[in-house]
């Protein structure tokens, strides 16, 4: 029987993901008293915020994304500083796609707007400068100087650290089972009982299973995502003077793929389709699961037309978890009956660079002060007539 702690903390925080982890960060920084429970032994891969690396980029389409990546960039550095660990590696990253397509083209409005550093180059200027990128004939590439390589794995342990350091309580290997709404909010796992004057779920794909006793369902799917890694024909070619890429041909794949230089991998370049198979987080691995690997022949053919210095299978193949939203922004709100209980979730594949922000929001959000930002795009009731919401 789990047995009762009785602190009472400010916040108890689900899920030791890295949304989790920046909003235990901000508690702490705030000098409140913070929980993070998470149901596994950390670190481990069964989420959607393990691995070594994640894409940072200012270029995006949709400008609130834009504006929060301004604070984003300075409270990684921030990290950086207070850990002493380099987290961020400035690759430069090119949107490559045509100047006629809607979405490239907003994104590149957008980084004018926001006046981000970027330039265009047309299919010449792109086969000169990346001659190892071979481009379908009309399309191009938009550079923003400032997109680079985050290191996941070694950003996790950072916030870990430092939120102990800075008096938060980390208990891992324990799942929560049930929570209590109410002030105070009553929270057990699978050891214990605990009580906080706030509650914030970043459950990642499990987000659904804990909202269900609370009298929500959120339109999530969550997804399995194979995570491939392409061989280099020539060592050194695909690596330090590569950029991140984003590619956006909806005309001719329906999804975006995305890489990064090689590094983490000594001559292997990751690739992946931002689109994978419908999996429950805990079958993830199942055999019966018997994923369709449709997204690894688009790969296939991605990186056999238009990166020919690399072999077109994959050399490595690893597993994670996206929870997307059928708009793909995230949902960053209060629970709709229970104010002191807040939810971060549906970061659809894009959520690692912004979780700097998305955790000083939800702290926010937990204490009742002003958010720093408009939280329109991301309300719940943006999906009161979604077939798969009961909210
Ligand atoms: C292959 C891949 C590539 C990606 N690439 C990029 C990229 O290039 N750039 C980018 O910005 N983003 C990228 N993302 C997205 C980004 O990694 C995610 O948006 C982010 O990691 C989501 O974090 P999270 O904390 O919400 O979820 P998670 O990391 O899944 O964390 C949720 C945590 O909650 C815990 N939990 C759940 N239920 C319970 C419970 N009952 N009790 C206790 N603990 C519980 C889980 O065990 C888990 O640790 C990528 C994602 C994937 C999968
Ligand atoms: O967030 C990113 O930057 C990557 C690349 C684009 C698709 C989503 N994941």
């Amino acid at each position: 029987m789990a047995t009762t702690h009785w602190e009472l903390y400010d916040a108890i925080v689900i899920g030791a993901g890295i949304q989790g982890c920046f909003t235990a960060y901000h508690f702490t920084k705030n000098k409140r008293k913070v929980l993070l429970l998470e149901q596994f032994f950390l670190p481990h891969s069964r989420g959607s915020s393990h691995g070594h690396s994640r894409i940072t980029r200012r270029a995006y389409p949709q400008d609130f994304y834009t504006k929060m990546m301004e604070e984003c960039y300075e409270i990684w550095a921030q990290l950086e500083n207070e850990s002493g660990t380099k987290l961020y590696r400035q690759t430069g990253l090119l949107i490559l796609g045509r100047k006629e397509e809607a979405e490239f083209r907003t994104t590149q409005d957008n980084l004018s707007k926001h006046g981000v550093e970027h330039k265009y180059f047309n299919w010449e200027e792109m086969k000169r400068r990346f001659p190892n990128i071979q481009l379908p004939p009309g399309h191009g590439g938009i550079w923003e100087s400032s997109g680079g390589v985050l290191c996941a794995d070694k950003a996790l342990k950072a916030l870990q650290d430092l939120i102990r350091q800075l008096g938060g309580v980390i208990h891992d290997g324990e799942k929560v089972t049930e929570i209590k709404p109410g002030f105070p909010v009553t929270v057990t796992t699978t050891t214990r009982t605990y009580q906080a004057k706030s509650l914030v779920i970043t459950a990642g794909p499990w987000t659904n299973q804990l909202l269900l006793p609370l009298g929500i369902q959120l339109p999530l799917q969550t997804l399995r995502i194979n995570v491939c890694y392409w061989k280099e024909k020539v060592p050194g070619s695909y690596g330090e003077n590569f950029p991140c890429f984003v590619v956006v041909f909806p005309d001719l794949i329906p999804h975006h793929i995305y890489g990064l230089p090689a590094g983490e991998y000594p001559g292997l370049v990751k690739i992946c389709y931002h689109y994978g198979n419908k999996a429950d987080p805990d079958e993830r691995d199942c055999p019966s699961a018997s994923p369709d690997v449709a997204d690894v022949r688009i790969l296939s053919g991605f990186v056999r037309d238009c990166l020919p210095g690399l072999q077109p299978q994959p050399a490595i193949m690893e597993c994670c978890m996206y929870t997307n939203t059928p708009d793909k922004n995230f949902i960053l709100d209060r629970h709709p009956k229970h104010a002191n209980i807040v939810i971060g979730a549906g970061f659809s594949g894009h959520g690692f660079k912004l979780s700097p922000v998305v955790g000083k929001v939800l702290y926010e959000l937990s204490v009742e002060s002003t958010p720093s930002y408009d939280l329109t795009p991301f309300r719940i009731r943006r999906f009161k007539h979604q077939d798969k919401a009961s909210l």
